[in-house]
């Protein structure tokens, strides 16, 4: 188990530049193996998820070059399918969250798509209904081994175009379906698809491969099924959820940050959102400024002067992913906010963390938290803490640099599980932070 040491209450100062999205990169992986011709990726980010993925897909031999800093190029035109049925695979596959969405793309191109029961965060349930729906929808078969968590799909005849209203608008179950469909017989409709930004990307990835995939950035996609799919190049945005931690992070501190390169125009609410806080935040081209927050920030309420409370939806409303770090920089702010997590009943528990540094917040129910801000009267106090989930993980770290004194959280893979090189990166900008072990 890792472990960072902090030395907080620093201001910061200087510019940091977003990693490729972590949630991107994980869907447009996956992708590679709907064609056998060669596929390009940029800025792929250097974390312990994508890596645990590409290992993955190069144990299905996959043939993987590295071409640069976050530049592969991918071929998967001999695939070896037996290691779908090994151990390493029931290993491999369960050790992430995003390996769900190598079913899409193996029951298109084989006709058949296995996966163990996968990892990611555990906060709260994560069914897979949607997923598998969606497959039988078009036509395939499916099976599930209970005792050994393991999900199969077969469709030896192919799969056939349909309409289908998801009951969900799961990020991953829609880019499995979107990737089973592109080569199905006919036309599949989507309606009540997740269209975050990394399935915007998703599929533009595709319709450059040749797919056919109408709506994109809506709620209904239409995707015209194409006999095969050829080679392409696509470069991973900077992950927003990473700009919003930065964001979080430059308020928490007073510290003065840019944060180049964000692709404002795919950030959603996410800016309006931390404006609620009271923070301000500048685009500067395609930049974004935080100045020094020295007087603090403050909670605005809605126009009937009621209290402010800030929630999660799916995209366009604001991601759940970024709740914690709301919460967290709530704490110093002056006010109060009611946090919301919608999605998953788990997310929430890391607050009693918060709590024994000192913050003011009533853990309502496993949804719900109201927090009282300090507004910087009294400091968060330095403590020893472990990191449940990556959020969670990159909310305490932005609270022990907050805090007066030396902060110790244990368990940070869950931090590097999908933020890369953070503390080169913290450093970089005046933070004081080490690896111990
Ligand atoms: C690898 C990856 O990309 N992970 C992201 C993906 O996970 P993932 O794709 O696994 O999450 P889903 O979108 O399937 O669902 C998330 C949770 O929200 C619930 N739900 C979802 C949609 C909806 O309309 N109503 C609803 O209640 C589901 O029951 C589930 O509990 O999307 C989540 C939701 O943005 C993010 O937190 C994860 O970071
Ligand atoms: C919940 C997350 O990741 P995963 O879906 O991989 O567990 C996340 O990125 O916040």
């Amino acid at each position: 188990m890792g472990t960072f040491q902090i030395e907080g209450g620093h201001q910061l100062q200087g510019k940091i530049q977003p990693q490729g999205a972590k949630n991107e990169a994980l869907q447009i992986l996956c992708a590679v193996l709907l064609t056998s011709e060669e596929v390009i990726i940029n800025n792929i980010p250097d974390i312990i998820d994508v890596n645990k993925l590409i290992s993955l897909l190069e144990n299905l031999g996959v043939k993987i070059q590295k071409l640069g800093k976050g530049s592969y190029s991918f071929q998967s035109d001999e695939l070896n399918l037996d290691y779908l049925q090994s151990e390493q695979f029931k290993k491999d596959g369960s050790g992430l969250r995003g390996s769900i969405m190598i079913v899409g793309p193996l029951l298109a191109r084989f006709g058949k798509g296995y996966i163990p029961k996968p990892g990611g965060d555990k906060i709260g349930r994560r069914r897979l209904d949607t997923h598998f729906e969606g497959f039988i929808n078009l036509g395939a078969s499916f099976r599930y081994n209970k005792e050994e968590r393991f999900y199969g799909v077969e469709a030896p005849n192919g799969l056939k175009g349909k309409y289908m209203l998801l009951e969900e608008a799961s990020v991953t179950g829609t880019a499995n379906i979107v990737m089973a469909a592109v080569m199905a017989e006919g036309t599949t409709t989507i309606y009540n698809a997740a269209c975050e930004p990394y399935l915007q990307q998703l599929c533009k990835m595709l319709n450059s491969m040749g797919a056919k995939i109408s709506g994109v950035g809506s709620n209904l996609l239409v995707i015209e099924g194409v006999k095969e799919l050829g080679g392409c190049e696509h470069t991973i945005l900077p992950d927003m959820i990473e700009i919003g931690s930065w964001i979080g992070l430059a308020a928490m501190t007073k510290s003065e940050i840019t944060i180049t390169n964000v692709n404002w125009e795919m950030l959603g609410l996410i800016p309006t959102t931390f404006k609620k806080l009271g923070i301000t935040i500048e685009r500067r081209g395609d930049d974004i400024f935080i100045p020094a927050h020295n007087d603090g920030y403050e909670v605005q309420s809605f126009i009937d002067g009621s209290i402010m409370n800030i929630s999660d939806a799916p995209w366009p409303g604001f991601t759940p992913d970024l709740l914690s770090i709301i919460l967290v920089v709530a704490t110093q702010a002056r006010g109060s906010v009611l946090i919301h997590q919608k999605m998953f009943e788990s997310r929430l528990f890391f607050v009693d963390k918060l709590i024994d540094m000192g913050a003011k917040i009533i853990l309502c129910d496993p949804h719900r938290a109201t927090v009282i801000g300090h507004d910087f009267h009294s400091t968060l106090k330095a403590t020893t803490m472990t990191s449940p989930d990556i959020r969670a993980g990159i909310s305490l770290l932005i609270a022990a640099l907050s805090a007066k004194g030396t902060s110790t959280i244990h368990n940070i893979e869950q931090i590097d599980r999908g933020y890369e090189d953070i503390e080169a990166r913290l450093k970089s900008i005046g933070a004081k932070i080490e690896r111990v072990d």
